[in-house]
């Protein structure tokens, strides 16, 4: 049986305390994981905080970005090894796997290699009372130790979203991987190893949250930062717990995305687009789609062509040729997303498409499959529209004029994403000025440059990263400030 150990000082540490990592798409036991005490915690964070006084802080910014660079590199070499970690942890198909996440686990590594290496520093120059000069500039330190704590539904992506700029930045990490998906962020250790990044500087640490690894990790007094993505309620216990030390947090959490699809759309775009943000990883994206409003002319074409589309995706394990929805990541999460599925109808909702699971073979039968689902005839209030269900599904509603989708959109705690649909372009830029949302993406959808700035708007998160914007998380800006 698989052991899923964690990795402490550059090297992998077992427990006596182990969980069961089950595969989505059987319920199967694939692997044990070895859950880090306070004691594996304390030790994670004690190798960063020596690492930071080590070879690691006293490399050059180019020796780093050189070591950066190898780690893409060797994941790139290992990408077979990397995809099968992720889709056995996931179930997720491996077209999507092997197209988005294992490419951007690579890519996160170099991105902010190249943005540490080329960033300016600011500088001003002042005239003194006395009559004289004087130059500002600022240095970049980096923060320190930082606690990465993960979510599973992008395991490797969201994780060197973080652990990449750290790094780039002249930072430690220690990692707490989703209890759900242990396996890539283990085998980053791998990586790390061979390429020769000095101990100390990666560090994982596998568990739960709240008395386990999670919660030992944000308390602990020797982390220095955390950034976390997931859901906002963990959010709220983690800032509780970095309020003491008075520790900064970079957060990106749920949300309740709208998508609005404007009559003089192309439709054939928006549908397929839309089929995407509201089906794609089975509705597991933070930047998901669970709102549909849709401009009153072609509300009825609308719902048909994304029922037709919803109705053709193939339901099944990663390797099967088709496969265009895989199954959610655990029973608890089929529990919470079933469960929204009832609550739809007992409010109302006509059930467009789905609403249930999908019959499969015997052999994947204890999987948690889900049928992708579409309601109408909600009213706003309805829990569905309401609260973040973070599976295949999504409600649609007629809009009429630009000022009612506006107000739609914004009718939400939270402030995510956006996408919206139309060829005409003034009304786009009114559109992306107007809805309250960190991304909004026209006529497209999760198109990413990470170059620009990432994060979500009101209770979706705080912060920005990306780009030169995380540098803003992962370092101390120092005012060197020299009088001529
Ligand atoms: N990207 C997103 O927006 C995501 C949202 N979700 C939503 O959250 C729901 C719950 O999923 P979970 O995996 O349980 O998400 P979660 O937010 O509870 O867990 C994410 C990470 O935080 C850790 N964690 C949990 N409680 C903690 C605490 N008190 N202190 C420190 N670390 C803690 C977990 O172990 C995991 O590594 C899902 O049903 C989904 O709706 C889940 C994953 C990602
Ligand atoms: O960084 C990205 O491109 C994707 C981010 C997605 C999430 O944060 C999420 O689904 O939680």
């Amino acid at each position: 049986m698989k052991q899923f150990l964690n990795y402490i000082n550059g090297e992998f540490v077992a427990t006596d305390k182990t969980f069961e990592k089950r595969a989505p798409v059987s319920n199967q036991i694939i692997g044990m994981v070895h859950e880090a005490g306070l004691a594996e915690v304390d030790q994670a964070v004690t190798a960063a905080r020596e690492a930071l006084k080590g070879d690691w802080g006293k490399l050059t910014t180019v020796k780093r970005v050189e070591m950066l660079y190898a780690v893409a590199d060797e994941i790139n070499r290992r990408f077979d090894d990397f995809l099968e970690a992720e889709i056995a942890d996931t179930g997720k198909p491996r077209s999507l796997a092997s197209h988005i996440d294992i490419p951007r686990g690579a890519a996160n590594f170099k991105v902010f290699a190249d943005i540490i290496k080329n960033v300016p520093n600011e500088t001003f120059q002042m005239d003194t009372p006395d009559g004289g000069k004087a130059i500002n500039y600022a240095i970049r330190k980096p923060l320190g130790v930082i606690g990465v704590v993960c979510p599973w539904n992008l395991p490797l992506l969201l994780m060197t979203w973080k652990v990449g700029p750290a790094l780039a930045c002249g930072n430690t990490v220690v990692i707490k991987p989703s209890e759900e998906t242990p396996g890539t962020a283990t085998l980053l250790g791998e990586v790390f190893e061979k390429v020769g990044v000095p101990k100390g500087v990666y560090n994982v640490v596998h568990g739960f949250g709240p008395n386990s690894a999670g919660e030992f990790l944000t308390k602990h007094q020797g982390v220095n930062g955390i950034t976390f993505t997931g859901e906002t309620r963990t959010g709220e216990a983690i800032m509780a717990a970095a309020a003491k030390g008075v520790r900064p947090v970079s957060f990106e959490l749920g949300g309740k995305n709208a998508a609005i699809v404007f009559e003089d759309c192309d439709f054939d775009k928006a549908i397929a687009g839309v089929t995407r943000s509201a089906f794609e990883n089975c509705g597991q994206v933070c930047l998901g789609t669970e709102r549909v409003y849709v401009q009153r002319p072609i509300f009825d074409k609308f719902v048909a062509a994304l029922k037709a589309k919803a109705e053709g995706l193939k339901v099944g394990p990663p390797n099967e040729p088709g496969v265009g929805l895989g199954p959610l990541i655990s029973a608890e999460h089929k529990e919470k997303v079933t469960s929204y599925y009832a609550k739809a109808v007992a409010e109302g909702a006509t059930v467009v498409t789905g609403g249930g699971s999908p019959k499969m073979a015997d052999e994947l039968k204890n999987g948690h499959w889900v049928e992708p689902t579409i309601w109408t005839g909600l009213p706003e209030t309805a829990t569905v529209i309401r609260e973040e269900i973070f599976g295949p599904c999504c409600h649609i509603a007629p809009f009429d004029t630009e000022e009612e989708a506006i107000a739609l959109a914004n009718n939400t705690t939270y402030g995510l994403a956006t996408s919206v649909w139309t060829e005409n372009i003034g009304r786009a830029h009114r559109m992306a000025e107007a809805i309250e949302v960190g991304l909004c993406w026209i006529n497209s959808w999760f198109l990413r440059d990470l170059r620009t700035p990432f994060g979500g708007a009101k209770g979706s998160g705080i912060g920005r990263e990306g780009g030169v914007h995380s540098l803003e998380f992962y370092t101390e800006l120092r005012n060197v400030c020299v009088k001529l």
